[in-house]
């Protein structure tokens, strides 16, 4: 288990924090913040506050994800899925969301309009070389491998 540090924002006391739910729930839903209804216009995108921001373990990331339902629905999803929380990030958590329905959307306050889900992230050393070790793919990519 790992502890992770919600700060809800001044003027958001009646928004939500994440919440799972069902009990096994692998994401946290994620409210809106908007002051007012914010209508997404077919192929429009907007970056919707939730409220709150956080602190993890640096072994963590946080991604954010879309709802299937809003997007199976009104075609809404966000446009940098998933979006990256790095562990040192302290500002506002915020959804990018784009509509790619045939119709506006609203996005209400209090509105649950994505999920987070916590990751471990492997810590890594990068170094340059001038060889790299031999594979049978080698180079090959982009469906090297037939349909
Ligand atoms: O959906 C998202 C994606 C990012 N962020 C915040 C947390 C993250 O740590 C920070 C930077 O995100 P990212 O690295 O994806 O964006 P960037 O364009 O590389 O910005 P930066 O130069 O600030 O890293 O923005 C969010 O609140 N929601
Ligand atoms: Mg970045």
């Amino acid at each position: 288990m790992y502890p992770i540090q919600l700060k809800r924002l001044p003027g958001n006391e009646d928004v939500p924090l994440p919440r799972q739910m069902s009990e096994w729930a692998a994401g946290f839903d994620v409210h809106a913040a908007v002051d007012k209804a914010v209508v997404l216009e077919p192929g429009a995108r907007a970056l919707i506050p939730t409220g709150f921001a956080m602190a993890m373990p640096r072994e963590l990331e946080a991604q954010v994800r879309p709802r299937s339902g809003l997007a199976y629905k009104h075609g809404i999803t966000c446009l940098n899925s998933p979006g990256t929380i790095d562990a040192d990030y302290r500002g506002e958590v915020k959804v990018l969301l784009v509509n790619l329905g045939q119709e506006p959307f609203a996005i209400e306050r209090g509105e649950r309009i994505a999920q987070i889900v916590f990751q471990r992230v492997p810590q890594v050393i990068l170094e340059e070389v001038e060889e790299l070790s031999d594979t049978s793919r080698g180079e090959g990519g982009f469906g090297h491998t037939g349909k």
